[in-house]
Order: C-alpha cells, then sequence, then structure tokens
C-alpha cells in the first residue's frame, strides 16, 4: 500500500515510520531512475557490453566465490531460495537455487537477457544496500522496491577485498509465507550470508596474492633463464629451495631433485661458504670448482643474504655462480676498469670539496687533459671517473697505475706490441691502454712514477694522438682524453730532472687539486657514516650509531690515508662493535693512540702493540690457559682478563 501511495500519489516513504530511511531513500533514487515496481516488463536490461567487462573484471572473484559457494549450498537447509553474487555495481556474475525458485528468474530471463541487481535496473533490492551501505542487509517483503518480490525475504552481506573496499556482494533470497514469523525464522540466514561472505573476502585476498606470486615467480623464472649468471636460493637451514636452469646446467644436475637438498651435496664443504652462511657475511666473486658427479668446473660464487623486513634474521641466502672463462673474456676485454662513479657520489659538504667538484664539472665538459694533485686516498680516481662519465659515459675507462705496474712491461702495457715482438709475447699481439681507451679517458694514476725514458714515447702519442705498437710498422689512430693523477710534487721532480717539463706541460692543461680531508671540516663524520650504512650493507648488518667519542676521534684525527683510511677505520669499527652504537674503542689502535696523546703517539702506539702481541703469544703458548699466560706476562689474572677485553682480543 505505501509503495503504492508513493509510487502513484507522491508520498515521502521518508516520513513513513514504517519504513527505515535507508530504504526509503533507494526507494525514492528507484523512481528517479524510471523504475516502475508494478511491471517488469518495463524493466531496463544492462548493456551487453558492460555485463561482458563485468565477466572480464571479476573473472577472480567468480574463481574463488563460485566453488565456494557450491561447496557451502548444501548447508543451507531452506527449500526455496535464489543465491546471487553480484559484482561492486551489482551485475548478476552467478545465481544458483532450485528450480521452484527460479520461476521468477526464467520468468524475467525471458523478457531480458542479464540480470542486475543494480537500483536502475530492479530498483531497491538487499544486493545493492549491503553495497552502498557496506554491511549486512536483509530486506523483508514490501521493503523490496518489486512487487513481485513482495514475499521474498531477502539476505545480503559485501564482499570486501583487502583494503576494506567492496568488490562485490553475496545474497540469498527466499519465499516466506507468514510475515510475521520470517524475521526469526530467517534470522540464520542473514548470518549464513555474512560468513559466507566474509569468507569469500579471505579467500579472495589469498587468491589474489596466489596469483600475484605466480606471476612474480614466472617473471623471476623468464628472467633468471636469460641471465648469464646461475641462482640458487637456500632457506635458512642450507637446503635449497630454488635453482634457476642456468644453474642446473652449471651443476650438472638434470632434474628438480636438488630442491630441499642440502647446499652442500652441489657446493661441497667449502669452509668460506660455510662461514658466510653460518655467520651471514656476503661474499663476492669467490673462485670455487664446484659440481654434481664428475661435474667439477670453476665458478665464481657470490652469496647474498635474505633477511627479514626489520633486518633482524636471517630467511636465507642466494647463491650466485659466474662462468670464470666469460668473466675473463670481459677482464681481457675491457683491459681496464670501468667508471662506476658520477660527480653525485663524490660526498662531502665542506667549502674545500664543493670548490673542487664545481671546478671538475666545469673542466669535464672539454676534451682537454687534466691533472689531478691530491694526497693518496683523496678520491683522485674518484674524481677521474665522475670526469669521464660526465663527457662520454659511452666509452672505455682505462686505469693504469703507473707505480704498480714493472718498469720493463710499462711499454707494452701503454702501447701494445705485435705478434712474435719479443719473446713470451701473444703470438696474436695485444692492444696497448691506449687503443683500449680509444673514444674514452686513459686514467694514468701515480703519473709521477713514469719511468724518464718512457716519457719522451708518452709525449710523442698525446701531441700526435696515434701509437705504434711495439714490432709494429704502422701508426694507430687514438682519440683519447688522458687525466692523469699524482700525490707527488711534479714540480720538484722537473727540479729533480726525474719528470720532464715538456710532459708536465701536456698533462697539467688543466690541474684539479683535491684537499686533503684534514681539510675538510666535517666531511669525515659524514664520510663515516656514509661508510657505516655502505658496509653495513654488504654484510647485512644493521648500522650502529657513530658515539659521541668515536665522533671525537674521527673529527680531530689528522687521517694521513685520507678517505682510503678512514673507510678502512671504520669498516674496521663496524665489524668490532658489537652494540648499537660504535665506539672509539672499536677504532683501529693507531688512530685511538694517537687521539689520546698525539705528542706521543709513536711511543703509545708501540707500548700498546707490543703489549697487545706479547699477550696474544703468551695465549697462543699456553693454548689460552690464563693462568699460565698470566704468569708468563708478570701480571695478575684479573689484569690480564681487563687487558684481554681491552685489546679485544677473542678467548
Ligand atoms: N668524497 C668521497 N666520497 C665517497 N668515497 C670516496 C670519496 N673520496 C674517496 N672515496 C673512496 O675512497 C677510496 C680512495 O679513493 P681513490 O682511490 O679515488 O683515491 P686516490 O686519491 O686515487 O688514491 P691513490 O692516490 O692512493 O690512488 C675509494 O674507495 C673511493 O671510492
Amino acid at each position: 500500500m505505501a509503495k503504492r501511495r508513493f509510487f502513484e500519489e507522491d508520498e515521502d516513504p521518508r516520513k513513513n515510520p514504517d519504513i527505515c530511511p535507508e530504504v526509503a531513500e533507494s526507494w525514492i533514487r528507484s523512481k528517479n531512475y524510471g523504475v516502475n515496481p508494478f511491471d517488469i516488463k518495463s524493466q531496463k536490461a544492462p548493456d551487453e557490453n558492460v555485463i561482458k567487462k563485468a565477466f572480464h573484471d571479476n573473472k577472480l572473484l567468480i574463481q574463488t566465490a563460485v566453488p565456494f559457494i557450491k561447496k557451502f549450498m548444501p548447508f543451507l537447509t531452506i527449500s526455496d531460495y535464489i543465491l546471487g553474487l553480484t559484482d561492486r555495481y551489482g551485475t548478476v556474475l552467478y545465481n544458483a537455487g532450485n528450480e521452484n525458485a527460479f520461476k521468477y528468474i526464467n520468468q524475467r530471463k525471458r523478457s531480458i537477457k542479464f540480470l542486475s541487481a543494480g537500483e536502475e535496473f530492479i530498483g531497491t533490492n538487499a544486493n545493492i544496500l549491503s553495497i552502498i551501505h557496506k554491511i549486512p542487509v536483509q530486506l523483508i517483503g514490501p521493503n523490496n522496491y518489486l512487487v513481485i518480490h513482495e514475499h521474498h525475504i531477502a539476505s545480503a552481506a559485501p564482499i570486501l577485498n583487502s583494503n576494506g573496499e567492496v568488490i562485490g556482494s553475496l545474497s540469498v533470497m527466499q519465499d516466506y509465507g507468514d510475515l510475521n514469523n520470517s524475521q526469526k525464522i530467517y534470522a540464520h540466514t542473514l548470518g549464513w550470508v555474512t560468513s559466507m561472505a566474509e569468507a569469500i573476502t579471505k579467500q579472495y585476498e589469498i587468491q589474489r596474492k596466489t596469483l600475484q606470486l605466480e606471476t612474480a615467480y614466472k617473471t623471476l623464472e623468464k628472467s633468471l633463464s636469460v641471465a648469464e649468471q646461475g641462482f640458487v636460493t637456500l632457506d635458512g637451514n642450507g637446503m635449497i629451495t630454488h635453482i634457476s636452469k642456468k644453474a642446473m646446467e652449471m651443476l650438472g644436475i638434470t632434474d628438480t631433485h636438488a630442491i630441499n637438498q642440502h647446499y652442500t651435496k652441489y657446493f661441497g664443504v667449502d669452509a668460506s661458504i660455510r662461514d658466510a652462511l653460518l655467520n651471514g657475511y656476503n661474499v663476492h666473486d669467490l673462485e670455487l670448482s664446484v659440481g654434481y658427479d664428475s661435474h667439477d668446473k670453476k665458478y665464481l660464487i657470490s652469496i647474498d643474504h635474505i633477511w627479514d623486513d626489520k633486518k633482524v634474521s636471517r630467511q636465507g641466502a642466494v647463491i650466485y655462480m659466474t662462468k670464470v672463462s666469460r668473466m675473463d673474456k670481459i677482464i681481457a676485454k675491457r683491459g681496464g676498469t670501468k667508471a662506476y662513479f658520477a660527480f653525485d657520489d663524490i660526498i662531502g659538504e665542506s667549502e674545500e670539496i664543493r670548490r673542487a667538484i664545481s671546478f671538475a664539472k666545469q673542466v669535464a665538459l672539454t676534451n682537454t687533459n687534466i691533472l689531478l694533485i691530491g694526497e693518496s686516498g683523496t678520491g683522485k680516481e674518484l674524481f677521474a671517473q665522475a670526469i669521464h662519465n660526465s663527457y662520454c659515459p659511452d666509452g672505455p675507462f682505462v686505469a693504469v697505475n703507473c707505480a704498480s705496474m714493472p718498469r720493463n712491461l710499462i711499454e707494452s702495457e701503454l702501447f701494445g706490441y705485435e705478434g712474435g715482438a719479443f719473446t713470451g709475447a701473444d703470438r696474436k699481439g695485444r692492444p696497448g691502454k691506449f687503443e683500449l681507451a680509444n673514444g674514452g679517458t686513459l686514467f694514468l694514476d701515480e703519473i709521477g712514477d713514469m719511468p724518464i725514458e718512457l716519457q719522451p714515447v708518452l709525449l710523442r702519442v698525446l701531441e700526435e694522438r696515434q701509437v705504434m705498437r711495439i714490432g709494429g710498422t704502422k701508426y694507430i689512430p687514438v682519440n683519447v682524453r688522458i687525466i692523469a693523477a699524482t700525490n707527488k710534487d711534479l714540480l720538484e721532480l722537473i727540479r729533480k730532472r726525474q719528470f720532464r717539463e715538456d710532459l708536465y706541460y701536456r698533462l697539467a692543461v688543466l690541474k684539479i687539486e683535491i684537499p686533503p680531508l684534514r681539510q675538510r671540516g666535517n666531511d669525515a663524520l659524514i664520510l663515516a657514516k656514509y661508510f657505516v650504512e655502505t658496509t653495513c650493507q654488504k654484510i647485512g648488518k644493521k648500522p650502529p650509531e657513530i658515539g659521541a667519542d668515536a665522533r671525537k676521534v674521527i673529527s680531530t684525527y689528522h687521517w694521513p690515508g685520507n678517505i682510503r683510511q678512514l673507510e678502512n677505520a671504520i669498516v674496521h669499527a663496524v665489524y668490532m662493535c658489537n652494540g648499537k652504537t660504535i665506539t672509539a674503542n672499536d677504532l683501529p689502535l693507531e688512530i685511538i693512540c694517537e687521539e689520546k696523546s698525539p705528542e706521543n703517539r709513536r711511543e703509545l702506539l708501540s707500548i700498546a702493540e707490543l703489549e697487545k702481541d706479547a699477550i696474544i703469544k703468551a695465549m697462543r703458548l699456553t693454548k689460552k690457559n690464563t693462568a699460565k699466560a698470566a704468569e708468563i706476562l708478570g701480571i695478575g689474572r684479573t689484569t690480564l682478563y681487563k687487558k684481554l677485553k681491552d685489546y679485544k682480543i677473542e678467548l
């Protein structure tokens, strides 16, 4: 009656105390959509393409919910019912029920092909209200908009995704006899639908995650299959959990029985691998013979650990395998190093380093030769790489250390040789560093150590931009930018006639002075923090803080070995540090001793070292018997314990 008055006489259902406000609002919307509750033939049908898209977009929901619904349908102990699954817009994705109840559906299906519980199609219904209000809804008889449902009771619950968004709804509709009893009788149906929808929500999430995992797994498999490296993943107990095809090939495994086997079966009991896995150290390019049966071959092995999100416990590890022969080829082909660093990698905020970087950036863009001047470990090679990467990143970067190369080989290394040029030479001949650096940069480190007799040859190559291999007859043009570096005073060497003045001016077209660390203010601390982080990242440890006493030492020490020395000191401290903070005592002894009394550094250092040495020797001699060791050393046992602790000598 109320519906007829609303529909035909425009009575406001919101004013009717028997109709709840959500239903009244929905009636108004339904009427505005033009749905006639008394005439089902006049209903609009959803568009076929919309339906197709709904089925396509909700494949996972259908796949998850339908088997679930089918499994639990027998528990629905009522006679006539229609069960419906919809998407978030009310489009019916699945329905089921007994013959009798389907009479209505079939009747509608004759007039329209597709079903939707959208208000614009069938007006107010339990599905759409559960979707709109995100709550379970039971709608009794006349509350349904269509009069055809006036003897139906419908229970519906929303299905949510992990973000709490509605992705669909599930409903059960039944015919009831006595309206007065209906709510009591059918209350359990609402409970059933609600728990079913919740179960589908959970199952949907599991299915979605499984699907994601499967896709990720397949993508990973695909990328691993084209990678040159072999990969083996282990769980926390060293059991193999995954092995890539390449790794199987490398290890000579032909079936997948490797899964769940202990890694030692294929990698043997090498101590480096064992220690790395036990202690959580990363391993880089360890050359090792590994293999199964008679398949022993040499590979470069690297190990990375897999940590939990908080980086506290290790969950497993990945072993990377690379063929040694391939590595050899790469090294031979490059004949030098690659430039990894760019200007952004040069850490430091001091005025001094910023000025050097800014000048280097300007000169990087010209092709002129550059001389980098700075103490050992100040970052000269870092600058050279950054300059190279800013000017010609695609060209080769070839580094030559003039001090470490044997004097008699420098010439052939730089200029190359033809086959048979001298005894012991490669039959096919070899290109020199100049040729290898063609189109890029040749970094001549420690140029002050270039033998004086070779300097004129180098000068000629720089002037003429062509090289002739030893034993060769023709010139090879080379387009190479030279960046030379020195920690020596070249002008002084010129005065001593150990360096040619003309070569100096050829190399030092532009000079960049790189300041020592002690002149870079707060940079030592900034760099120390950076090295703590990079070291911890490499070894998979949570980065400790740098304590106030250690910070004081770091900022006052004079760092004769500059950044390289600082980096080594920090690596040392990271390994020594047991807790969450690096203390001054974790730093290498020579640094702490200097800090304690700079003027007596030498004596203090040697006494401390002598004492530490003596204790270590006594402990070794007595096979760690502290009583005997203390006696030999002439000190009390308590003092010995204290010193063992101070010097961090492990018992
Ligand atoms: N500003 C910086 N930021 C980060 N790392 C740096 C910096 N300067 C130097 N390093 C690091 O310090 C180490 C020494 O640097 P590099 O080899 O470039 O010094 P160098 O002056 O060429 O030394 P040498 O004269 O002994 O050859 C390298 O590991 C380098 O990456």
